[in-house]
């Protein structure tokens, strides 16, 4: 359950009185979600979804805001922003800071099937393509930087077969250079439970707190990893065929990003593996955390560094 800042009927009124949105009809608290308080805002204009920041400042909500509200404008299933009277996408409410976007009609799958897989890879694409023209920029707080100074803190508490396993996989990524490969806006945590499907095409991607410019083969890299995954651990390969099938026909891999491709999927599966053991050892205080399993992502690893075939 995550509504850790209780918004009232009278202080949303008051609220939405900055916005040409009608009367409020209805509030409803969201129990899904981790890190923010959510809430669906019926008015006698239509269905909102607030969300209050627990975590993130007003002042740095502009360019997940703006994302969205381009990406939105630019063929991307996704939430649109709504602005208030005086233009603003967000300002504070009940003391956080706080923004309304359009409600989508779907829900995440947890099993999702090869055409939906091929819906995913086909919006992922136009996501990165879309990207193109958006302007601001935000460096990838997960990066290469990020994961080693992480991994340096977890080695003393890790046995020591996984510590040797994620020093040797931190140099074997430090030994590849991406800077080459096409870049441009990612998502970066384009998971199961960060999209909503409605039947077998995609009501939108949500969640865009990671979002960056990076590398685009890293976004597609991390969404294999959790979409094609199965429950045993292992990637089926008619879903990854799928989702890169489906994201080849809208934005089509170049040769030197599917000669980095093996290694990349690698880089997706460090990246979770590194920020799940952190959760794990480190829990963020106040924080309602589902402690989610490393060791997928560590078996991801392992499987990929005996596989031959990856899909291309
Ligand atoms: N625009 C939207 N339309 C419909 N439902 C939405 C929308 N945005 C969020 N939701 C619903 O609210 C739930 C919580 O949202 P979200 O996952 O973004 O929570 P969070 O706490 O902000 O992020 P996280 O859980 O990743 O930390 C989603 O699972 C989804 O069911
Ligand atoms: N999608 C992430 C959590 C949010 O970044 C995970 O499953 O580990």
């Amino acid at each position: 359950m995550s509504v850790y800042t209780s918004v009232t009927k009278q202080a949303l009124t008051d609220w939405l009185a900055g916005y040409a949105l009608g009367e409020l009809v209805d509030l409803k608290g969201i129990a899904a979600g981790i890190t923010n308080t959510n809430y669906f805002v019926t008015t006698t204009h239509g269905r909102y979804v607030l969300t209050l920041f627990e975590a993130l400042q007003l002042h740095e909500l502009p360019y997940y805001l703006q994302l969205m509200s381009h990406l939105s404008r630019h063929g991307v299933a996704c939430p649109a922003p709504v602005a208030d009277n005086t233009d603003r996408l967000a300002s504070m409410l009940c003391g956080k800071p706080a923004c309304l976007v359009t409600c989508l009609d779907g829900a995440d799958v947890s099993e999702p099937s090869a055409t939906q897989c091929r819906a995913l890879g086909e919006m992922l694409a136009t996501l990165h393509r879309a990207g193109d023209t958006f302007t601001l920029k935000m460096k990838n707080p997960r990066g290469p930087r990020w994961w080693s100074q992480a991994a340096q803190t977890l080695y003393a508490r890790l046995p020591d077969s996984d510590a040797a396993m994620l020093r040797a996989e931190i140099q074997l990524q430090d030994s590849h250079r991406f800077d080459h490969l096409p870049s441009g806006v990612i998502h970066a945590d384009l998971f199961k439970d960060n999209v909503l499907m409605k039947g077998e095409a995609i009501a939108g991607f949500i969640d865009f707190y990671y979002a960056c410019n990076d590398v685009l083969l890293y976004d597609v890299a991390i969404a294999l990893n959790d979409w094609a995954r199965k429950a045993d651990g292992t990637i089926d390969d008619t879903l990854a065929r799928a989702l890169l099938d489906g994201y080849r026909k809208v934005r089509p891999l170049t040769a030197e990003e599917e000669q980095n491709w093996p290694v990349m999927l690698r880089a997706g599966a460090l990246r979770f593996w590194v920020s799940r053991l952190l959760d794990l050892h480190f829990p963020p205080a106040g924080e309602l955390t589902f402690t989610k399993d490393p060791a997928v992502f560590r078996q991801l690893i392992v499987d990929y560094s005996r596989r031959t075939d990856f899909w291309l």
